[in-house]
């Protein structure tokens, strides 16, 4: 049987258990390193990336986490969770010693945090998805976007950015990593969750 970990330290996790639920998984919040035994995939949730961050070393868990996306783990990261996935952020946030915010890492990629500005700091959009035949509603919510990936990382989908008058990267997948800027798991789409069921089988 197929059981997909949902870090539960900080965020949506429980929007993502749902999900998977409804997709007829089992799933297994994750909040300490000997839960991660055993999993076919991890979902980080959105929420607060510099609060999942500090979470997770003091939970002792994100050691573990980066030798587990090393060692091929299949990972998926809604918005604040594709942050923590992100080899680089342009813009971090520091703690109080003057330390930047870390992230577990995995995709070679650099993600801007908050980018879509505070007039928009939250929108809806119906956006096109690498591999969907039809639009998919995507839900942003003080949502980052990702300025630059490496070679190896696949573009799934990006938004028009109208004061820009530009375009920006929202979606990537790179080898078993997934990351979204924006939240499927809150508006009844599942069409994401099912994507990452399929690179866990090996099917897509
Ligand atoms: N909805 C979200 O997950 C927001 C992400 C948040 N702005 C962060 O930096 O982590």
């Amino acid at each position: 049987m197929t059981t997909i970990g949902v870090l539960a330290l900080q965020g949506d996790f429980r929007e993502h258990i749902n999900a998977i639920e409804d997709l007829g998984l089992s799933t297994v919040p994750v909040r300490r390193a000997r839960e991660l035994h055993g999993l076919d995939g991890l979902i980080i949730p959105g929420g607060e990336s510099t609060t999942i961050d500090k979470l997770s070393r003091i939970f002792e868990i994100a050691e573990p986490i980066k030798e587990a996306i090393a060692g091929g783990l299949p990972v998926y990261g809604s918005c604040a969770g594709l942050i923590m996935l992100a080899d680089r952020v342009v813009d971090p946030a520091y703690d109080l010693q003057g330390n930047p915010q870390q992230t577990f890492g995995g995709i070679d990629m650099s993600v801007r945090r908050n980018a879509f500005g505070r007039q928009v700091d939250s929108f809806e959009e119906d956006i096109e998805f690498k591999g969907l035949d039809k639009p998919l509603k995507a839900v942003f919510i003080r949502a980052p976007w990702v300025e630059s990936v490496g070679e190896n990382v696949e573009i799934l989908a990006s938004v028009q950015v109208p004061s820009l008058d530009a375009t920006r990267i929202v979606a990537v997948r790179s080898r078993n990593l997934l990351a979204t800027s924006f939240h499927p798991e809150v508006s009844g789409e599942r069409r994401v969750h099912e994507l990452f069921i399929k690179i866990i089988r090996g099917e897509a």
